[in-house]
């Protein structure tokens, strides 16, 4: 076994799709008990990181290791144990209740023929409650609005119970409260050991709960580390071409995009 327990390496990665190379000479960790923030523009390669780092994507290059093995050494079924993953926008296409598509997170410590117990039960009440969405378990989910259901695929995730998670843009299509909640509630859970890695589009949030952002820009890793740091004025405008105004308020900092450079 290379590298340390519990922890995300990414040496050298370079990756994309078909000729196409997307990311090229990514070094990174992401420490459990943490929130990680993956930002930059659209198109930067932050969904491809994550879905990396799921092993969804073969990298052209470099090595992912989870937890000192390398991703190609780990099954199927462990990583499924291991990462949880929210995909952006959270597509649903079978017309299922919240309640049993949140119980989907429990397939990965189930084995064949083998029912839902007490303690998948409780896991599976326990994220549909904390993300608000045990009002809603017996709706189906083609129903719900953007929101309602992605706090639902945020319960499915939470529910796994996995030592990460990797959660693509879940706070995209909330209202103000539900993306306080939801961030709260990644915080609760990176307080209680997981791992989170999270793409974010607010700075202010990425500011606020973020432990360390790596600032993603055409492919590559434009700067990492502290939130303040990363998101210096000059990070912003190499980076999205903006100037942000900041102010302080209750002991934090919102930063506002303020005009294109
Ligand atoms: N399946 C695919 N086939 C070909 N190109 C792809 C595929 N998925 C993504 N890309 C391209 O890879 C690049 C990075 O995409 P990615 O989704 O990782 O960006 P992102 O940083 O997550 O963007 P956004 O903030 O818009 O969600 C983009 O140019 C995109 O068009």
């Amino acid at each position: 076994m290379t590298g340390v327990e519990r922890e995300i390496e990414i040496d050298r990665l370079a990756v994309g799709y078909g000729p196409c190379t997307v990311l090229e000479n990514i070094n990174l960790r992401f420490a459990p008990g943490r929130i990680t923030g993956l930002i930059g523009p659209n198109g930067a390669g932050k969904s491809t990181l994550l879905k990396s780092l799921l092993g969804l994507i073969e990298p052209g290059a470099g090595e992912i290791r989870v937890d000192g093995t390398p991703l190609n050494n780990i099954t199927i079924a462990e990583r499924s144990r291991k990462l949880a993953y929210a995909a952006q926008g959270a597509p649903v296409h079978w017309p299922l209740t919240v309640e049993k598509m949140v119980a989907l997170g429990r397939l990965p410590h189930l084995g064949p023929w083998q029912k839902i117990g007490s303690a998948d039960r409780e896991a599976i009440e326990r994220a549909m409650t904390m993300t608000d969405s045990y009002r809603l378990r017996d709706r189906i989910v083609t129903t719900l609005s953007g929101g309602e259901r992605a706090c639902a695929m945020l319960a499915r995730t939470i529910a796994t119970d996995a030592s990460w998670l990797l959660v693509d843009e879940p706070v995209a299509s909330l209202d103000p409260s539900h993306q306080l909640q939801v961030m709260g509630i990644l915080k609760n859970l990176a307080g209680q050991g997981h791992g989170i890695v999270i793409v974010l589009h607010d700075l202010t949030l990425a500011r606020r709960y973020c432990d360390q952002l790596v600032l993603l820009h055409k492919g590559a890793v434009l700067a990492e580390g502290e939130p303040e740091q990363v998101l210096a004025d000059d990070n912003l405008a190499a980076a999205y071409g903006i100037r942000a105004v900041r102010w302080q308020a209750d002991g934090q900092e919102f930063i506002v995009p303020a005009e294109k450079l």
